[in-house]
């Protein structure tokens, strides 16, 4: 049985179904997937709101990543793959024909289980995305990385040594240099694929309080393995079994009255 500090959990609800447009980030509409013949989304319909972190939960194989990896076109990258149904973003569907694929990555960010900075400085690895817009100036591009650093919580850290190598930092400095990467180019949605799942507890409780500070400006939404990290960093949470969205609701609701029997069953350890 899992048991959950009830004093991490959150009070403010909203309400999903009617979430307003103004309060939308994102809206997923009936969205079925298929890696060949096998179907691994089924009819997945959701609003995930601005500005909150949203996370998804469920035993391995449920769906998650490929959910979130849905929402930036990740999953264009894999043959075979077939996708309909909509995700709105702005009210425009990310997959219309006419939407540029590029555009959308810069605005929807990821960042993977393990971390993956380039073989580069840390300095170059945050300005990475900048000097690909043509941004050249050393004055903006030195204010954005102290921005971005500074917003991934880890500016003090390497102030002293922004043009080493960023293999030298440890598995969760990575990650959090992962994070000033992606959000050096503003992004307005950050996507996290288990972004803890490879870090010491002390470097994951590092990264947990920094997702809370990044909802302030970020629109967020996690898959993480860990329930606890979910009853934790989360406002809203996704449960998926099979495919399915079995449950959509506040994080309380979900770890204290969660209304299906299945999700019940997944949050008190009956399976998973
Ligand atoms: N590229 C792919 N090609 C074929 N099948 C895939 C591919 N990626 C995922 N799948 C299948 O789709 C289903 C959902 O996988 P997905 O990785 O989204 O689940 P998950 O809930 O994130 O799992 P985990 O927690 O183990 O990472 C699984 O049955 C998986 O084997």
């Amino acid at each position: 049985m899992i048991s959950i500090d009830s004093s991490v959990m959150k009070n403010d609800t909203l309400d999903l179904v009617n979430l307003p447009e103004a309060e939308t980030a994102l809206e997923i509409r009936n969205l079925d997937l298929r890696y060949g013949d096998k179907q691994a989304l089924f009819d997945v319909s959701m609003k995930i709101p601005k500005k909150k972190v949203t996370a998804f939960i469920g035993p391995s194989g449920c769906g998650k990543s490929t959910l979130l990896r849905c929402i930036n076109r990740m999953n264009d990258l894999v043959d075979n793959c077939n996708i309909s149904g909509e995700i709105l973003l702005h009210g425009q569907n990310i997959y219309d024909k006419k939407v540029d694929v590029a555009a959308l990555r810069r605005n929807v960010g990821m960042v993977f289980q393990r971390p993956n900075p380039f073989p580069k400085s840390i300095y170059e690895n945050v300005v990475y995305g900048l000097r690909l817009q043509g941004l050249n100036n050393r004055r903006e591009l030195d204010e954005a990385c102290e921005r971005s650093l500074r917003g991934a919580a880890i500016w003090d850290e390497v102030k002293d040594r922004l043009h080493d190598n960023a293999f030298g930092l440890s598995g969760g400095q990575q990650q959090r240099l992962v994070i000033a990467r992606a959000i050096a180019i503003e992004p307005e949605v950050l996507l996290l694929d288990e972004p803890t799942s490879a870090l010491d507890p002390i470097s994951t409780l590092t990264i947990e309080e920094l997702i809370t500070e990044l909802k302030a400006q970020y629109t967020v939404v996690i898959v993480t393995h860990n329930m606890q990290q979910a009853a934790r960093v989360s406002d809203q949470t996704a449960f998926m079994y099979m495919g399915e969205l079995v449950e959509y609701a506040d994080t309380n609701t979900i770890f204290t009255t969660p209304a299906k029997r299945k999700t019940e069953d997944y949050i008190t350890g009956r399976y998973g």
